[in-house]
């Protein structure tokens, strides 16, 4: 079943050694609307591997179906950046999943959970499909923004600060059902996938949310606030959620396309001092803004309003 309300874009011809210009036009046509309408689209014949997909989300179920003291066998290592490994959400967070968290394969920061038998494998190759797949649909997102051909490429050069994380959401309870809640990825791009369960929700307006329908052939794609700030808002990073059911537990796979935290994030001149536009962002340092959101979730602001997002660097404010 492919899908809800949100476009889809068949990246099969960026695939093909024939290199089907009619296809690819398409495809880019697709992802430069939904970018600036919803900052949410999906993609099909994406080149990540089905079957790698329904093996990563049985791994990982199975996994997360191990009893407390074999997971945390996976606890992360103390001085990891991000707490890499198997990991819960504390106990004052809305936010209700646990989740196992990992770095480019070759990051010394990962640890692995030794069962079930080549889950570590699996994880591994599944991350260097996404790598792949994110940077085809990176050039695809710079040549909509008609900016100079592999510009965020260059400026996107250092691959080891992407994530990826698998969840597992327990049941909703009588009184609550938030799995995640509402909020807007910080990085450039993000690809998730979802079991049959669902729950994944773009906010496409004001108490306005769309489900995506779970598809096991189909990546969910979202804008993160790097793209928006570099855009000058010309692409929107989405607002988004998950929310839990009633007696079924949801998994789900998410990948970050990150940026280096050293790389300094501002409109570009495209989008602002060259056609004397108002940058709408001031610049700020990646790994400062990171920082601050990460903050949010270890000493939560007592006022929903004191959260920090990208808002805080807005120029209008
Ligand atoms: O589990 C999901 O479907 C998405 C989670 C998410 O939005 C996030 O971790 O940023
Ligand atoms: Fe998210």
């Amino acid at each position: 079943m492919v899908n809800s309300g949100i476009p889809t874009a068949d990246l099969s011809p960026f695939f093909t050694e024939e290199g089907d210009e009619g296809g690819k036009k398409k495809a880019i046509e697709i992802i430069g609307k939904a970018c600036s309408d919803l900052g949410f689209f999906q993609v099909v014949n994406h080149g990540v591997p089905v079957e790698l997909m329904a093996k990563a989300l049985g791994g990982s179920k199975e996994f997360f179906g191990y009893p407390s003291d074999r997971k945390l066998e996976a606890s992360p290592q103390p001085g990891a950046p991000l707490p890499a490994g198997y990991g819960r959400q504390p106990p004052h967070s809305p936010d209700k999943n646990e989740f196992f968290l990992m770095f480019p394969p070759d990051s010394t920061f990962n640890v692995f959970p030794s069962n079930p038998q080549g889950f570590s494998c699996v994880l591994k190759e599944l991350f260097s499909s996404f790598v792949n797949t994110a940077s085809i649909v990176e050039s695809i997102i710079n040549d909509c923004l008609g900016l100079p051909p592999n510009f965020l490429g260059e400026y996107n050069n250092d691959r080891k600060w992407d994530l990826m994380s698998t969840f597992r959401y327990p049941c909703a309870s009588e009184v609550e059902n938030i799995g995640v809640r509402e909020h807007k990825d910080v990085n450039c791009i993000t690809f998730v996938f979802q079991d049959e369960v669902g729950g994944l929700e773009l906010k496409a307006d004001v108490d306005q949310w769309i489900p995506i329908t779970p598809d096991r052939t189909t990546l969910i794609v979202n804008v993160g606030d790097v793209v928006q700030v570099l855009s000058n808002d010309r692409y929107k990073s989405a607002g988004h959620r998950v929310v839990r059911q009633a007696g079924r537990e949801r998994h789900s796979f998410a990948f970050f396309y990150n940026i280096g935290g050293d790389k300094w994030v501002e409109p570009l001149p495209h989008f602002s001092t060259d056609i004397d536009e108002p940058p709408k962002y001031r610049g700020f340092l990646y790994q400062d803004y990171l920082q601050l959101r990460l903050r949010n979730k270890t000493h939560p602001p007592s006022r929903p309003q004191d959260i920090i997002n990208i808002s805080y660097y807005s120029t209008s404010t």
